[in-house]
């Protein structure tokens, strides 16, 4: 998660991809746009108000605030209810805006949940290889969710621009050149929010960056701390935490300092600057004619009002970066085509026998260093084939290609004579089993487990299942059996308890192909045993490919492949591959020896 988060933080996005990010979250918007309009229409209509009531004010004080006169009652009375009357729908337009705003953003926030989480959900391992969770999480749930302050920066920034509209307008109602004058304050209103945007962001930036290494270093020391507490490592990570914290504390404290120096008193100088110059302006005048006070009270209040939603704009610059950036990471995942692989057009090819067969078969993850060379081989109906080599020859990715969780580069595998890529994904998905080292369990029961929402999976089915794979005997023991609770990863349950139930789920659905990959490598010499007992009955009639570091476990496979860096160098049967005398051999009696020793 640091790497990444921090690449984003530590340098700024172009201005060009800045205008992108905004323009594709407004088109992304669009099906919620009447109601932005609709909050644009009353912000308008506020706006209006808002450089009405100053007018009306000013008018009753020139024309009737006369210290000769009293003012009539019924005068005095119309224009209290007129000016009430604009207050109170200056309320509600300004509640209203507001509400039709903050909707239009959570409907186009629930959306953009929607569309980022379906996406993920197309993509590749690929994709899954280099997003650590943790980001992925930040993304889906954080990003969107900072998209919010994208919004609520463009509803200030319309009211800014309405309110500063109307006010000149009401401005100019009063006095035209007075009005003119006032247009000098604009370039200044512009590069004084310029000035602070690219301080601030500068602060902001390097804030962020520093929370992310942080969190990463929260992260880090979590979920090593069995590492850190048994290499001693407590006081490092400490020393290294409070290091990070203590810049992070400074990098808050630079942003803290810099808004309290600038943000205020540079608006508070500007209206300060802009008051002046119209009582100057109506001082002059005011030697020649009469200038009345309403005049100077209208304009003071309609500079409050170009003036005030400013601050607001500026105390939002830092938000809205951030949502920029999130909508930027989001955007990223949205447009990123690292998809799963896809199946030919209209595939509707199906498993029946579970012959597999890969034929000259070249793979690489990154398009660039072969994985896979030339590999061919064919798993008869009912066959066992078992994949050997030392780490990282290349036996998990000869199952990834087959489990189509990356596309293979040339060559074929087929399936009962098929192309691969013919067979529709749901066919292929349903008739092979694949069984991992370290099984997931998901939150929970054991039936649930189990059955993996197929619906159709009655629970005599599942005990049934349980019971082939020899899981039954430790799930009847649970106080609730197969009702028995499970946490997110199945944290209480044991590795090999956990792999039987994995067996069961494997099973329930009873594939035509069994893919087992280390299956159990986690696992001790007693339970293993147990666990072998149920692969054998697993494997009777279903084509299985097996990688196992332990050799003893596929002595009786009817192919055994030896890789070394993605190729076959040896092939054949146990007995034939110990006659060579060959890798296998040394691997064997290698092993033999160990578990001598061990014994
Ligand atoms: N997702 C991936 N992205 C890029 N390279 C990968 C990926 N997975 C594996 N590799 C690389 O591919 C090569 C073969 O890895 P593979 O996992 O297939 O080996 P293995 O024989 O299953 O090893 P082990 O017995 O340790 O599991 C290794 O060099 C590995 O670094």
């Amino acid at each position: 998660m640091s790497e990444q988060n921090k690449s984003v933080w530590s340098k700024s996005i172009p201005v060009k991809e800045q205008i992108h990010v905004i323009w594709t979250l407004i088109k992304m918007a669009k099906p919620f746009r009447s109601m932005f309009v609709w909050a644009l229409a009353i912000g308008a209509v506020f706006a209006l108000l808002q450089a009405a009531a100053p007018r009306v004010i000013s008018y009753y004080m020139s024309n009737y605030l006369h210290q000769t006169s009293n003012v009539p009652f019924k005068i005095m009375i119309s224009f209290a209810i007129l000016v009430a009357v604009i207050r109170i729908l200056q309320a509600i337009t300004d509640a209203l805006n507001a509400y039709y705003f903050t909707v239009a953003g959570e409907y186009a926030l629930e959306d953009m949940r929607i569309r980022v989480f379906k996406k993920l959900h197309t993509l590749g391992m690929k994709f899954f290889d280099e997003m650590p969770a943790g980001s992925l999480v930040t993304r889906v749930n954080n990003d969107t969710a900072s998209l919010t302050d994208f919004w609520r920066f463009f509803m200030q920034l319309t009211f800014a621009a309405m309110s500063m509209i109307g006010a000149y307008i009401g401005m100019w109602t009063i006095n035209m050149r007075a009005t003119l004058l006032m247009m000098i304050v604009v370039p200044f209103i512009i590069t004084s929010i310029m000035v602070y945007q690219r301080f601030s962001s500068r602060l902001f930036r390097h804030m962020r960056e520093r929370l992310s290494a942080l969190n990463a270093k929260i992260a880090e020391s979590v979920t090593g701390i069995d590492v850190i507490q048994e290499f001693y490592q407590e006081e490092r990570f400490k020393k290294e935490f409070s290091k990070i914290n203590g810049e992070y504390f400074n990098a808050r404290f630079k942003m803290i300092k810099a808004d309290a120096l600038l943000l205020e008193p540079m608006i508070d100088m500007l209206l300060g600057g802009a008051t002046v110059l119209v009582l100057w302006y109506f001082g002059e005048l005011s030697i020649q004619t009469i200038v009345s006070a309403g005049t100077i009270y209208a304009f003071t209040t309609y500079l409050n009002n170009i003036f005030s939603p400013l601050e607001s704009i500026m105390n939002l610059f830092s938000p809205f970066q951030e949502g920029l950036v999130s909508g930027y990471r989001v955007l990223g995942i949205l447009n990123n085509d690292a998809y799963a692989p896809k199946q030919s057009l209209n595939a509707a090819g199906d498993i029946i026998n579970g012959k597999i067969e890969f034929k000259h078969v070249n793979f690489s993850y990154d398009g660039t260093h072969p994985i896979l060379k030339d590999l061919t081989f064919t798993a008869n109906p009912g066959d066992t084939v078992a994949l050997v080599g030392h780490t990282g020859s290349g036996k998990s990715s000869t199952i990834n290609t087959l489990m189509r969780f990356y596309d293979f580069q040339s060559g074929e595998i087929l399936i009962d004579g098929q192309d691969i890529r013919d067979i529709s994904m749901n066919n292929l998905r349903k008739k092979m089993g694949l069984v991992l080292q370290d099984p997931f369990m998901f939150y929970g029961d054991i039936a649930f487990n189990i059955r993996m929402y197929n619906k159709q999976i009655t629970d005599d089915q599942i005990k049934s299942a349980a019971a082939f794979v020899g899981a039954d005997k430790f799930i009847e023991k649970l106080d609730d059996g197969y009702h028995a609770k499970v946490q997110e990863g199945g944290s209480s349950f044991s590795a090999g308890e956990k792999q039987l139930v994995s067996f069961a789920r494997t099973i329930v659905a009873d594939p035509k192909i069994l893919i087992l990959d280390e299956a159990t490598a986690n696992i001790d010499t007693e339970t293993e045993a147990k666990i072998q007992h149920s692969l054998l009955k697993m494997r009777q009639n279903r084509t299985t490919i097996a990688i196992a570091h332990r050799l003893s476990t596929i002595k009786d496979a009817n192919l055994i492949l030896v890789l070394d860096e993605g190729e076959v160098v040896e092939r054949g049967t146990h007995d034939e591959l110990l006659a060579m005398h060959g890798r296998y051999y040394d691997l064997y009696r290698l092993q033999g020896v160990q578990n001598e020793a061990a014994v």
